[in-house]
């Protein structure tokens, strides 16, 4: 919805927000990286929980809380709440109390002086997107706000990867964060909703299973460092290989080489212990490509999610969509994970392909050679990809045009945060 007449309220850079299941990312528009990248989480005083209801909210207003890191850290003494589950904000009290933080404590911008971009995962209810035009208008005040889709996004943000290249607001987004992965495709800057596939699989689950296999070695983890040594391991020493059976042999042939050391300290006693990183380090990302090794429930490989994805699309988007195929989110930074997505992807294509072929032949059609090339983009922005892309797009020109304004508010209410912007009115 293109704001008529709107003028841009302030000559402040907009703010960008995007909060993820896991983390939240924040900053200015304009800039290449977020400012600050937290855990979205919010702890409350002990025995008082963030609220689930607004009525509760007056009486919670002085109660001391903490976000971020500082959130995770008081687990023992506080309350931790993670408002946002599989990507959709589940408590709203908590959500509002981590944007005050955000805006005040961390980014230190008066809101009414800034625009504010945020970003929604696929399929969000547009009662969601009313919502937060109410909290941002009434509660923050400000002038302006536009909710961007987070697989355009990441697909704008994917252009720093071809600088000299046409401009696609059409690919398949692969995003995969810490509690979900979606596989989402975008035919000229128009999610296409029928067809998003996700997988109950992603960072959270790599680390999981990361701390089961140390677990079971009996390595000598302190427990309650458990579940950060294996982020910690997980972040730093995973890498997605080529064949798991060959990278096994090849660990066994010599596995001084091929293990490595973790080292810490006990928090408490200080004393030092060092665990080995071994078959882990490959197995936590092959979870995307067998993740029967983990799950029983969810057996198919991404890629194979991938193809199906973009095989339910229209048949003349088809090509595009696998030409260009954009990472984005943290459990997409895996070493060769994009390389060994193209070819798995390409494998299934070429497959298909050929036994289109055999049978045209088989019954007596002349076959012509058919090439459906799959190209997967990574670029060095992936792991905040979404809000790099809401800083590029809020710092191109006549980007205000898209946002809804705080005048528009006052005059239609909440309603007109139903519908997004087009997208292609700010290009
Ligand atoms: N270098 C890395 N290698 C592998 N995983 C990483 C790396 N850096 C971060 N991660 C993982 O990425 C995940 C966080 O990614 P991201 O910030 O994109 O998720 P999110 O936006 O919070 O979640 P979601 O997309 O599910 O809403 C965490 O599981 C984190 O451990």
């Amino acid at each position: 919805m293109a704001a008529a007449g709107a003028s841009w309220a302030s000559s402040k850079p907009p703010v960008v927000i995007d909060n993820g299941t896991g983390y939240t990312k924040m900053g200015y528009s304009g800039n290449s990286e977020p400012s600050y990248i937290v855990p979205t989480a919010i702890a409350t005083k002990d025995g008082v929980r963030a609220g689930d209801h607004r009525a509760k909210r007056t009486e919670m207003e002085d109660l001391d809380f903490f976000i971020g890191d500082e959130a995770v850290a008081r687990s023992s003494t506080h309350a931790v709440n993670y408002p946002i589950r599989h990507g959709l904000i589940e408590n709203w009290d908590s959500m509002e109390r981590l944007w005050q933080r955000c805006m005040f404590d961390y980014l230190r911008c008066e809101p009414e002086e800034h625009g504010v971009v945020l970003t929604e995962p696929p399929l969000n209810p547009p009662e969601n997107r009313e919502y937060a035009a109410e909290v941002m208008f009434e509660t923050f005040n400000v002038p302006t706000l536009y909710i961007g889709v987070q697989a355009v996004l990441a697909l704008i943000a994917s252009w720093t990867a071809k600088p000299d290249a046409e401009h696609s607001l059409t690919g398949t987004v692969v995003d995969s964060g810490d509690g979900v992965t979606h596989v989402i495709p975008v035919a000229e800057g128009y999610v296409i909703g029928s067809c998003i596939k996700h997988i109950p699989l992603a960072g959270h689950d790599i680390t999981k299973f990361v701390q089961q296999q140390l677990r079971e070695r009996g390595e000598p983890v302190p427990p309650e460092m458990s579940m950060d040594v294996a982020r910690r391991i997980k972040e730093d020493h995973c890498y997605v290989c080529k064949d798991v059976a060959r990278e096994f042999a090849r660990f066994d042939a010599n596995p001084g080489k091929h293990f490595s050391k973790f080292e810490g300290r006990h928090p408490r006693t200080r004393k030092p212990w060092t665990a080995d990183v071994g078959y882990e380090s490959f197995l936590g990302p092959e979870l995307f490509f067998n993740p029967e090794i983990y799950s029983s429930q969810h057996t198919k490989p991404l890629p194979q999610v991938v193809d199906d994805a973009i095989i339910a699309c229209p048949i003349d988007t088809r090509r595009a969509l696998y030409n260009n195929v954009v990472l984005s989110g943290g459990s997409t930074l895996f070493s060769k994970f994009s390389k060994r997505l193209q070819g798995d992807v390409q494998s299934i294509v070429d497959q298909r392909i050929e036994a289109n072929q055999a049978s045209l032949a088989a019954r007596g059609h002349a076959v012509r050679e058919v090439k459906l090339p799959v190209n997967v983009v990574s670029h060095p922005f992936q792991r905040y990809a979404v809000w790099f892309g809401g800083s590029m797009l809020a710092a191109m020109p006549g980007f205000e045009r898209s946002c809804h304004t705080k005048a528009q508010y006052e005059e239609e209410g909440p309603r007109i945060a139903r519908h997004n912007a087009v997208f292609s009115a700010t290009m």
